[in-house]
């Protein structure tokens, strides 16, 4: 039998960081995708005692016995739990470790622990200990601010979901998941995405789950309706860096200044609701002067993120060439390196600017935004 999943990254289009402090975002969807393809061996097959996994995009296999991994990974009554995600326990995660390690990643590679170790706990809870070949294709690039950890957590999770349902249509493209079984894997990938960034907000797994574009605060989900266009040129400084080591930085900073980062968390908590209001706007306020607004807000994020100490001399460098443009960039994501928005009104031609970005070495590319959320196909 074989199940395929896909769930899409994201833009953070205002409020990242402060949101893990319970301040507002708005994040939308990009139509970059992680693909998950399960395949189930017949019981005669000769891999029927294996569990192995392969990420097509990085050209790597890892493999297990399903014998060791019952051996590592310790067995309780909540070991098989499909229906009622829980986390990870600090114990369980060092058996999963053990198993990583001994794949032996390349040095280079080593940043992949972490997602192969959410995969193991995702796979072992919500289908136990059954052989299968798990092949993962990314469109996203790994590690920059675009949501890869959550479209993984996402894909997957509906993968593994969608192979124990009755209904499986076959041959009827993409479908997505009914409302409950959508609830159930969001729980499940922000449980995959805790292992990945240690204090997730919640906002990346919703947003590759639900598709759109949401207002997120508190684990609270407002569907947005845009009304007015809106379109991003994303610009990959390829600085890589790890959003677990940035969210804790920020958490550093607060508790060693906790009345001036509340004040930071409250001005972008006004930031996003004020952004979520203008793209939802159906008044009759121009495009031009609600882009300009925009621009506005956009600018004083960027602000309040190189206050928290997550922007990057990479970033302000992209920051630079769009203003020599007239254009404003914010960072998106984590921060630290990775992925930088910028607006581009209604009219904006992008060719000078990317030349000169991408002279600089950095890669553009504009994608759609607040498409498809997570995905199924039988
Ligand atoms: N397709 C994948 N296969 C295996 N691991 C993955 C995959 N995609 C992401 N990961 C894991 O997620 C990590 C990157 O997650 P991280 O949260 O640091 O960045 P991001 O999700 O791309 O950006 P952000 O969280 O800022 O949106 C990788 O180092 C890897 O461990
Ligand atoms: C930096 C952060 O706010 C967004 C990462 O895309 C972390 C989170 O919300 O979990
Ligand atoms: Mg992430």
């Amino acid at each position: 039998m074989e199940v395929k999943a896909r769930a899409p990254g994201k833009i953070i289009l205002a409020g990242e960081h402060a949101v893990v402090h319970g301040s507002t975002a708005v994040a939308a969807a990009v139509d970059l995708y992680t693909y998950v393809t399960l395949r189930f061996p017949l019981q005669s097959a000769e891999n029927n005692d294996r569990l192995t996994l392969q990420l097509k995009d990085i050209s790597l296999e890892f493999s297990w016995s399903l014998a060791r991994i019952k051996e590592a990974i310790p067995y309780d009554s909540t070991t098989l739990c499909r229906s009622t995600p829980t986390s990870c326990s600090q114990e369980t995660l060092k058996s999963i470790a053990v198993l990583v390690e001994e794949q032996n990643l390349p040095k280079e590679k080593i940043w992949l622990s972490s997602g192969i170790s959410t995969f193991l706990w995702l796979y072992t809870r919500i289908i136990g200990f059954n052989p299968a070949t798990v092949v993962i294709n990314s469109e996203l690039p790994y590690g920059s601010g675009l949501g890869s950890s959550a479209a993984l957590c996402v894909a997957l999770t509906a993968a593994l979901l969608a192979s124990s349902l009755s209904d499986k249509t076959r041959g009827n493209g993409w479908s997505s998941l009914d409302e409950t079984n959508l609830e159930l894997l969001n729980k499940w990938a922000f449980e995959g995405e805790k292992i990945i960034h240690g204090k997730p907000s919640g906002i990346d797994n919703t947003v590759s789950a639900y598709g759109n574009m949401i207002k997120f605060c508190s684990g609270e989900i407002t569907r947005l309706q845009s009304n007015m266009p809106l379109r991003m040129l994303i610009t990959n400084t390829r600085v890589g860096r790890n959003t677990k080591a940035l969210v804790s930085g920020v958490s550093q900073r607060a508790a060693r200044h906790p009345d001036v980062m509340n004040s930071v968390f409250n001005a972008v908590d006004s930031i996003s609701k004020e952004l979520a209001a203008i793209i939802q706007s159906k008044d009759d306020t121009s495009v031009t002067e609600k882009e300009e607004s925009i621009k506005e807000l956009m600018e004083m994020n960027q602000g309040l993120l190189q206050s928290m100490g997550v922007s990057h001399s990479s970033i302000e460098a992209v920051i630079q060439t769009t203003v020599k443009h007239k254009l404003v960039s914010k960072l998106t994501g984590a921060g630290g390196g990775g992925c930088i928005l910028t607006l581009l009104p209604t009219g904006t031609v992008v060719d000078k600017v990317v030349k000169e970005l991408e002279s600089s070495g950095f890669q553009c590319f504009t994608a759609s935004i607040g498409g498809n959320g997570a995905q199924i196909s039988y």
